[in-house]
């Protein structure tokens, strides 16, 4: 198949962003998140903190179980803490509140390592729905699907597709959602070193044209070089 071409990615001036550039995005302070296992405490966060400015990358490091997606999921609030506060957007925010449910649909956005598409939607319809849940009206999607180069590709569905046009229509989704906060988990963790790279380079575009702010896991030191700050987790 012919390999798609570099995707456009164009600054847009009229983003719905409520942020004040002068708070932080995301402000942590003094979390503590331990799990009980087996009847083993597994400390994960004691009084761990930190904070994202607007429009800022920051990316998190750390060996294999120091905790970088159990933090993601927090900051979507998918999983709760013990002690300390998570403040989105300026709003502080109680662990396991009806808010984040609200937040997830229309304002933060998750990448995994694996793309998440509807399999009986085709790419297009993925990226509609996804708008269509945030409250956009997705007129752009195929356009979306076009700057990220597979635009050819989107009436088929996502069986029909490789895995890194998979993962490209998941960033449509995600880019056609207009997000405040784009969390990424691993998100070129299972693609070969080609295609992550160019998946790579679509998110960062897209993250500094949108000037939208992002966290994102990773094992990958030249992809969390690409970020404006790192923070090693596990010690
Ligand atoms: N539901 C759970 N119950 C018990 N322990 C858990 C649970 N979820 C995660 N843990 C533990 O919490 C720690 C952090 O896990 P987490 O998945 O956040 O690490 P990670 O840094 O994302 O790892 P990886 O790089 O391998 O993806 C690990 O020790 C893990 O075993």
């Amino acid at each position: 198949m012919k390999k798609p071409s570099a995707p456009t990615i164009p600054t847009d001036p009229v983003r719905p962003r409520g942020d004040h550039a002068e708070s932080p995005v995301v402000q942590i302070d003094g979390l503590r998140k331990h799990f009980r296992s087996g009847g083993e405490d597994i400390a994960v966060f004691d009084n761990f903190g930190l904070t994202l400015a607007s429009g800022q990358s920051l990316a998190l490091v750390g060996r294999s179980g120091s905790g970088k997606s159990t933090l993601l999921n927090m900051l979507s609030g998918l999983e709760g803490w013990s002690a300390g506060s998570i403040t989105l957007f300026g709003e502080s925010l109680a662990a396991a509140s009806a808010r984040w449910s609200e937040l997830r649909r229309c304002a933060i956005a998750t990448v995994f390592q694996e793309a998440n598409l509807m399999p009986a939607l085709t790419l297009l319809e993925n990226v509609r729905l996804r708008a269509d849940i945030a409250g956009r009206d997705g007129a752009d999607a195929k356009d979306w699907l076009d700057r990220l180069g597979i635009g050819s590709l989107a009436a088929r569905y996502p069986d029909q597709v490789s895995g890194g046009q998979r993962q490209r229509a998941a960033l449509a989704m995600v880019f056609g959602m207009q997000p405040r906060l784009l969390l990424a988990d691993e998100p070129t963790g299972s693609l070969d070193g080609h295609t992550a790279a160019d998946v790579a380079d679509v998110l960062f575009e897209f993250q500094r044209a949108q000037g939208c702010p992002m966290i994102l896991a990773t094992h990958d030191p030249a992809l969390a070089k690409r970020c404006d700050h790192t923070v090693s987790l596990g010690g």
